[in-house]
Parts: structure tokens; C-alpha cells; sequence
């Protein structure tokens, strides 16, 4: 039977980029992405504005809602310091079989906690199951309508302290209406549109970054 556009991803990772290296993992999957098969990762160009967002956010606690098969996990722990706590969960059994091998490809798989179930089902657990307090930097990019009913899910699970910040792929396109309206409007939050494009094509997207007030 045919491989899955994921496992052919994990193979042009192995065939193209350097074990321990995730700079030449991110380039790796990139490379392919733009000119052998699109697959949906935040890709390079919104990729560096969420490289910068973490560099200066400079988390001890992150969590990713879609982990996908790394590549977002990958570009997030690469700039993490020593010790941080870094929780991505993933839905699909299969793909986050090939989010591991990318991980680990990275060399990066002791700084990150792959855990595989559904964002409304893990949210309420995190504390007691993962020993987490509160998120210095959550990244959206799972479920578009799961973005609104999980940010809900976190403020009542106390996982949002002040100063805590939201980035959110994808809020153009595919696009998370309820969500923008939402986060623009409520007093709890400030928040900021930096406006880029849908992974490797020219279509407009953005991330929307938005700073709990508590
Ligand atoms: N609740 C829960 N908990 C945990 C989970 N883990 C995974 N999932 C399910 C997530 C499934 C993938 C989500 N991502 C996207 O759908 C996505 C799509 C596009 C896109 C596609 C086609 C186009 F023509 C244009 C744009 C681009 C993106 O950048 C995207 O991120 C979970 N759900
Ligand atoms: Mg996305």
C-alpha cells in the first residue's frame, strides 16, 4: 500500500538532514514541502515569527496543541533553555509514530513530552498527570474550531496565569473566526496579528499572538 504524506516527510528527514542537527531538520522538511509534497507544518516564513515570539517569551513551560509530525515541536525546543517543561499533544496515533522519529532525528526528544490523546480530553489533566502549574507560551495549530472551547478549557483549569501568551496558527486560513473574535474582543487579553502566509504558497495567513492579563 501506498506510505502516508507523513512517513514520506520522516524520509526526506533521514535521507536529507544531519542526526542531531535541527536546523538541518527544519531546512529538511521544508525543503520538501515547497518542492516535492505541501504538508501542513507552520512552515519557514511563520516559522520565524515563532521563533522569535519564543526567543523572547524565553518560556520555562510551553505547551503545543498539534504536534503534526514535528516540525512546529522541533523549530519550539531547539530554542528552549536547559530544564524547560515542553508538552505537545497529538490526536493520531500514526502520525505522532512519525513526530517521535523527526523528534528524535533532531536529537531534541529529552526536552520534549509527545503525549497522544485529544486537547479537550489532556487539558484538565495536566496538572495533576504532568505536573504542570501554569504555560509561559501555548501554540495553536490542532482542531481550528478547538482553538475558542480550549482557551476556555485552560482559563477554568487555571493553565493561564498573567503574562501567559497565546500564539495561534492559522487564523486567516484556514482560519478560527470564533476564536479571533473572541480573543480581540475580550478585556483578558491583549492581543496582535502578524500577518504572513499559508506555509509555502503565497495566500495570505497569520499568527495571532495574545497576552493573558489575568
Ligand atoms: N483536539 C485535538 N487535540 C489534539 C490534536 N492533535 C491533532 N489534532 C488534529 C489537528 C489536525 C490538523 C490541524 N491543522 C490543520 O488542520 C491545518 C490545516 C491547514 C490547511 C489545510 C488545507 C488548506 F487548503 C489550507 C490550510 C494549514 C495548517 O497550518 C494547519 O495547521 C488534534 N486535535
Ligand atoms: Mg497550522
Amino acid at each position: 500500500t501506498r506510505s502516508t504524506r507523513p512517513q514520506r516527510l520522516l524520509h526526506a528527514v533521514q535521507k536529507n538532514a544531519t542526526r542531531g542537527d535541527p536546523r538541518s531538520v527544519i531546512n529538511a522538511i521544508d525543503q520538501f514541502c515547497r518542492h516535492k509534497e505541501w504538508a501542513m507544518n507552520v512552515g519557514d516564513e511563520k516559522g520565524c515569527i515563532l521563533d522569535s515570539v519564543v526567543s523572547e517569551v524565553n518560556p520555562s513551560t510551553v505547551l503545543e496543541l498539534g504536534t503534526y509530525c514535528g516540525y512546529s515541536t522541533v523549530r519550539i525546543a531547539r530554542l528552549l533553555p536547559p530544564g524547560a517543561k515542553f508538552i505537545t499533544l497529538e490526536f493520531n496515533p500514526k502520525v505522532a509514530k512519525i513526530a517521535r522519529q523527526v523528534i528524535a532525528w533532531a536529537g531534541l526528544e529529552d526536552k520534549i513530552q509527545l503525549v497522544e490523546g485529544a486537547s479537550g480530553d489532556l487539558i484538565p489533566k495536566m496538572k495533576e498527570q504532568f505536573g504542570v502549574e501554569t504555560f509561559d507560551l501555548v501554540f495553536l495549530d490542532h482542531w481550528k474550531d478547538r482553538y475558542l472551547p480550549d482557551t476556555k478549557l485552560m482559563e477554568e483549569c487555571g493553565l493561564l496565569k498573567k503574562g501567559s501568551i497565546l500564539l495561534a496558527d492559522n487564523v486567516i486560513c484556514p482560519g478560527t473566526p470564533d476564536y479571533l473574535e473572541y480573543i480581540r474582543n475580550s478585556p483578558r487579553y491583549k492581543s496582535q496579528y502578524f500577518k504572513s502566509h499559508l506555509e509555502y504558497t503565497k495566500v495570505e495567513d497569520g499568527l495571532e499572538k495574545s497576552v493573558f492579563l489575568g
